[in-house]
């Protein structure tokens, strides 16, 4: 056999996937006996064929349904399980229930009862049992999964496709914040490698499964919904429009689906695979959330955002700096960008009966530039950089409206600001 049919295989057979998917399964748990943790993912990739209970299994099986009947019938399920010998195995097949959960179909329908059928069954007993979800995820550290992952050798995907189609993948990821820092050469690596896909009404990502792609919507809607702790349905965090990008969290912190995300009427993606990504993508992009999440989380308002609507706006942002003297806004002036100020200071100046006078100053964690966005007026006053260097994250119009202004919470803080200057 030749080189390249070998690596044909082993990549279009997903082989390396399954191996990877494998030994970063057990860097995380770290079991003492590797087999039936190795054994389970292989399993679970054959189709679940399950294995059959034994005797014992059979009763215990028996008996938790037994007890998830009377607990429906009406006793309180705390008393149950405090009394109940087992309450270990019943607390790691809720747990297992979580990654299963409904499908986001059934979710916009809240008369549904699915949430009280059985959560007890064959499958989700001998996961218990293997104790495959009983070891806390725990992170593997950066340097070993780096040695890991170098030992393999980067090997570009072509998908063949037509210019037209080229031409409009490429100005969908000029949109989507993710790729906004790979050159010509990186982009055509993604844009050569990613494939057209169709869904319709179907669950493109289900939460708890692993995941090998990243998705970029280029037409039609998309819905995510989220098993959130302690609550029994899932709920719709956001929705999707053409030029944005899911299913990445998977593929940066080798972790299983954050959450689901279902086409609502017709969808076209265009799909990367994680060897692509990994390569070619995550570096930048993790690199940019690492940067600006600490910074995100010390400013006041967004502290009021959730850990994901950060790290979008960590995508979003770029970095621009200025040195003293130099203008960042013009009075007057229409207003295309939103900032905040990374490090060093700056001033706001305003032309007040013919004499320009200080209105403001600015120091690290403040912000300006939302006024005009806000309103749509003109920039209300001059900003200047006052410190040798002046370092801003700069956010675009377009970005400001998806990312803040849809944020109901953020949106009132913003306007409650700008109608007390
Ligand atoms: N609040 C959220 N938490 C986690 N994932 C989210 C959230 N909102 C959207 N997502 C997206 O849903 C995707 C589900 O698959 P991933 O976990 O790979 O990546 C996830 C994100 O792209």
């Amino acid at each position: 056999m030749e080189n390249s049919q070998i690596n044909d295989y082993i990549q279009g057979k997903g082989i390396e996937d399954t191996i990877d998917e494998i030994i970063v399964e057990l860097l995380k748990s770290k079991p003492s006996d590797p087999i039936p943790t190795i054994l389970h993912i292989l399993e679970a990739k054959n189709g679940n064929q399950t294995p059959e209970l034994t005797e014992k299994e059979e009763n215990e099986l028996k008996s938790l349904q037994d007890r998830w009947k009377a607990i429906n019938q009406g006793k309180e399920l705390r008393k149950s399980q405090s009394s109940n010998s087992n309450s270990q195995i019943i607390f790691t097949v809720e747990e297992s229930k979580k990654g299963q959960k409904d499908s986001p179909q059934d979710t916009d329908d809240s008369s549904s009862s699915s949430d009280e059928s059985e959560p007890f069954t064959r499958e989700s007993l001998l996961q218990a049992h293997k104790g495959f979800d009983k070891v806390p995820r725990s992170s593997v550290s950066a340097e070993a999964m780096g040695v890991f992952s170098k030992k393999k050798e980067f090997k570009k995907i072509v998908i063949p496709k037509s210019e037209v189609i080229k031409e409009k993948i490429k100005s969908r990821l000029k949109e989507c914040f993710m790729f906004n820092n790979l050159d010509e050469e990186e982009l055509g690596i993604v844009i050569d490698a990613m494939k057209e896909v169709k869904y319709k009404n179907e669950t493109i990502i289900q939460q708890g499964d692993s995941g090998n792609t990243l998705y970029v919507l280029d037409s039609g809607k998309c819905h995510c919904f989220k098993l959130l702790e302690g609550e029994k349905r899932p709920s719709k965090l956001r929705d999707y429009i053409p030029g944005e990008a899911f299913g990445e969290l998977a593929l940066l912190y080798n972790a299983p689906r954050a959450a689901s995300i279902k086409a609502i009427g017709e969808c076209t993606l265009f799909a990367l695979d994680r060897g692509t990504f990994t390569h070619i993508v995550k570096d930048a992009s993790q690199k940019n959330r690492e940067a600006y999440e600490e910074f995100f989380k010390s400013v006041d308002f967004f502290t009021q955002m959730d850990f994901y609507e950060r790290v979008l706006l960590c995508d979003a942002v770029k970095k621009v700096k200025y040195i003293k003297g130099d203008r960042v806004i013009k009075e007057g002036d229409p207003g295309d960008s939103f900032y905040f100020l990374l490090s060093g200071t700056a001033i706001a100046k305003k032309l007040i009966d013919g004499k320009v006078k200080n209105v403001m100053s600015y120091n690290p964690g403040d912000y300006f530039g939302e006024r005009a966005l806000l309103t749509q007026e003109p920039r209300a006053a001059t900003i200047q950089a006052t410190s040798d260097t002046l370092v801003l994250a700069k956010l675009e119009s377009r970005s400001f409206k998806r990312l803040l202004c849809d944020n109901e919470k953020v949106k009132l803080h913003l306007l409650k600001v700008i109608n007390n200057l």
